[in-house]
């Protein structure tokens, strides 16, 4: 048994442990990192003789064969594409082709009938952290173009309002995102960009998002499935639907909100969903998970030639896991 004045400091030991918890816990929605920096980069700018010129030099450790960047998570997937993570990629570095490539992006969002309300926080969010540096369009697919333009966006990239039909329901506009994608990449991202990225419009910004996610076919792992065992992904599993995969067929679980990729291979991706939403609705069939379902079925067949990790797109109602050291993204947090 323990004496009073023991309990008394139990008792004091345990408020405090838990106001600290509950300190935390409040603070984990608002900070992008839990105490981990992306590592340091130091630029040195050096006087070349012949020309007097002052190019910009990189300086950065050496990478080390024998240390692998990241040892509690699989950074390569089995078909060698990349995964994404925290610790793994030094952005600087990646920066300097991008800057000598000059490539053009295209952020593309849709905000349809009453998720126009979120198109303000959401580019707020992406004038801080979306690609400093880089040259980026914003294509913003709305069936209230008026709306959009009386919301007074600030914005220092070039916006471009795209009007496209009112759709009826929910399950109409996101089915009706991969038909809006096929004809834009036709009509216009193909004059207008180099790469194609897809997001969500309830979605917030919380730390940089730069050239690491540029691929041909890049796509995100679901931050509520990456540790789930096959059987419990929800794939499509009915062989009535276009979106079908077998019982013993899938890799991850991808999250449709957000994916990333060259024009030709955003094309193809869209138009295969496309073709397999048409072909379920003249057979009476809605797959699972709308035209996630398609998404999922057409990266089975077709691999992602990159995947980030379930950081780009965390929710705050899961529980925070060991292997997230940042949460970049947040997603699905609607107020209207
Ligand atoms: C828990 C769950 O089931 N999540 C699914 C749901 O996510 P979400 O619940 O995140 O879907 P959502 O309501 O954000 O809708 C998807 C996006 O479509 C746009 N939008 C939607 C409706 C509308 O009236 N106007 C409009 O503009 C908007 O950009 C929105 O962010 O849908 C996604 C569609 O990719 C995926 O299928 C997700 O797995
Ligand atoms: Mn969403």
């Amino acid at each position: 048994m323990l004496n009073k004045k023991a309990r008394v400091y139990f008792s004091c030991f345990m408020l405090i442990l838990g106001t600290l918890i509950g300190f935390l816990l409040s603070k984990w929605s608002e900070i992008g990192s839990l105490g981990w920096r992306e590592p340091d980069v130091i630029t040195l700018t050096v006087r070349m003789p012949e020309n007097g010129s002052l190019p910009s030099r990189m300086i950065y450790g050496k990478p080390d064969i024998a240390k692998a960047p990241r040892r509690d998570v699989m950074v390569l997937s089995p078909w060698l594409a990349p995964i994404v993570w925290a610790g793994t990629f030094n952005r600087d570095l990646l920066m300097e082709e991008f800057q000598h490539k000059k490539y053009r992006i295209g952020l593309t969002v849709t905000a349809i009938g009453k998720y126009v309300k979120l198109l303000k926080k959401f580019l707020e969010s992406t004038e801080r952290y979306f690609m400093k540096g880089g040259m980026v369009t914003y294509y913003v697919f709305t069936d209230r173009p008026d709306k959009v333009k009386a919301l007074s966006l600030e914005v220092n990239r070039p916006l471009k309002i795209i009007t496209v039909p009112k759709y009826p329901t929910w399950g109409h506009v996101v089915l009706g995102r991969m038909e809006i994608l096929k004809n834009q990449s036709e009509v216009l991202f193909q004059q207008e960009v180099d790469y194609v990225v897809s997001l969500d419009v309830d979605m917030v910004l919380f730390s940089h998002i730069g050239v690491e996610i540029l691929g041909e076919l890049v796509s995100v792992i679901h931050p509520g499935y990456y540790h789930s065992p096959r059987k419990d992904l929800p794939y499509e599993r009915r062989p009535a639907s276009q979106a079908f995969i077998p019982e013993d067929e899938g890799d991850f679980y991808y999250q449709a909100n957000f994916f990333v990729g060259t024009v030709q291979r955003i094309y193809q991706l869209a138009t295969a969903c496309y073709e397999g939403i048409v072909k379920d609705k003249a057979n009476d069939i809605q797959a699972v998970v709308y035209e996630e379902s398609h998404f999922n079925k057409y990266l089975v067949y077709n691999k992602p030639t990159k995947l980030l990790s379930p950081e780009y797109i965390w929710m705050n109602n899961l529980w925070r896991l060991k292997d997230i050291r940042i949460k970049r993204i947040v997603h699905g947090e609607k107020k209207f």
